[in-house]
């Protein structure tokens, strides 16, 4: 039996190990040099900053404000320079070059087709251009020795009235040929509860799709409640306020309300970002993020980016804080990865094909590198006393 893996793993063993994302934004993630391309390209003009490193730290800086709408407003800069196709396809195709070069294979990148027509396409031009681009940057990836597969949930913005639209796009598009494998709301969350768009979710149920809803981000309780109990979201975007229904008293023991019962119950999975949490204010600091209780307490909780580009993340990056606050292992890594490729919107027989096959030997593969280091640091020091 594998012995168990005690010490932290390194950044670059963080690197290699496989990953799996859930959670991270089309719009959110292009590298600032391909931002300033596209906008000399289509003329824009209005960039903050037109040095690549600069543009960088302006979105991080920009994008830390602590309130959600103002982390939002940042994406007027992306969206304006994804308006083309050829722009969406360079966008999607560099997103999974990254991300497979971070050690990712599996990830459900997300965008709101409504968002990139000011310049004539069409809602379905948009959606064909970004699943050009994924299977370019998997062939890519492929190329440079990296594997990595990537589906696409199309995001209605939840200020706008387009949800049903987009949900038919969804159920269209969907399927192995386009990669299309699910449907999710985003935007500002108070003031917007997902239930004003309902219609968008019972139509999904009934053409038997999947979706992911934000809550329970900028917004508690009520709107995670709604998101499960009204609208039937089979997974949870962010959902870290579920925490305000969870009771730790002095002594340690634990208290579930009966929403937070319900999520663990149900295993509906969670899609947390720690840092953009940081950034927006839902959380406080790595070592207070409720990601820790909720490991602890067997929640179904996963790791992910969100916007890679605003909150100057990545996958590696996003453990390696994890791995500081909470000293997590090897093992906690293929937990949290497990949990991610178990909550996926591809098949189940794919999803398992992914654990067996590619995730746990990975894992395994590290493990007994660790496991050999042990043996021959111990062996030398034993070697060094004689
Ligand atoms: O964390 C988020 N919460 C709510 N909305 C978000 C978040 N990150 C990005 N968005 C929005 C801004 C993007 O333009 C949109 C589609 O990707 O989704
Ligand atoms: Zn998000």
């Amino acid at each position: 039996m594998m012995s168990q893996i005690t010490s932290a793993p390194a950044p670059e063993q963080i690197r290699r190990a496989p990953k799996v994302l859930l959670h991270d934004h089309l719009d959110g993630g292009l590298r600032p040099g391909t931002i300033i391309d596209l906008a000399r390209e289509v003329g824009y003009e209005a960039l903050p900053e037109t040095e690549a490193d600069k543009l960088g730290i302006w979105f991080r800086e920009a994008a830390d404000s602590g309130s959600l709408p103002r982390y939002l407003e940042t994406f007027a800069h992306t969206c304006a320079v994804m308006q083309t196709k050829e722009a969406l396809f360079r966008v999607a195709a560099e997103c999974a070059e990254d991300l497979a070069e971070d050690g990712v294979v599996y990830a459900e990148i997300r965008y709101a087709p409504e968002q990139h027509l000011e310049r004539g396409l069409s809602l379905e031009e948009v959606v064909e251009a970004v699943n050009d681009g994924f299977r370019e940057g998997e062939r890519r990836a492929k190329a440079n020795g990296h594997r990595i597969r990537v589906g696409a949930l199309l995001t209605a913005m939840r200020h706008a009235a387009r949800a049903l639209e987009i949900a038919e796009l969804a159920n269209r598009y969907r399927g192995p040929e386009s990669g299309v494998v699910g449907f999710d709301i985003a935007g500002a969350e108070a003031g917007f509860p997902p239930t004003r768009h309902l219609d968008a979710f019972e139509y999904l149920k009934r053409e038997n799709n999947h979706f992911t809803i934000h809550a329970g981000e900028a917004f508690g309780l009520p709107s995670i409640w709604q998101a499960l109990q009204w609208c039937g979201a089979d997974r949870l975007g962010h959902g870290v306020r579920i925490i305000d229904d969870i009771e730790v008293a002095e002594d340690g023991s634990v208290k579930l309300g009966r929403l937070a019962s319900y999520v663990r119950d149900k295993r509906i999975p969670l899609e947390m970002c720690p840092t953009s949490n940081l950034q927006t204010g839902a959380a406080t600091s790595y070592a207070e993020h409720p990601i820790g209780l909720l490991r602890r307490l067997h929640f179904r909780a996963t790791v992910n980016t969100d916007n890679r580009l605003m909150s100057g993340t990545s996958m590696t990056r996003e453990f390696e804080h994890l791995v500081d606050a909470f000293g997590y292992t090897l093992d906690d890594m293929q937990w949290f990865t497990v949990n991610a490729m178990k909550s996926a919107f591809i098949p189940f027989d794919e999803r398992l094909a992914m654990i067996n096959d590619v995730i746990k030997p990975g894992y395994a593969e590290l493990k007994s590198e660790w496991l050999f280091q042990q043996t021959a640091s111990t062996s030398g020091s034993v070697a060094a006393a004689h």
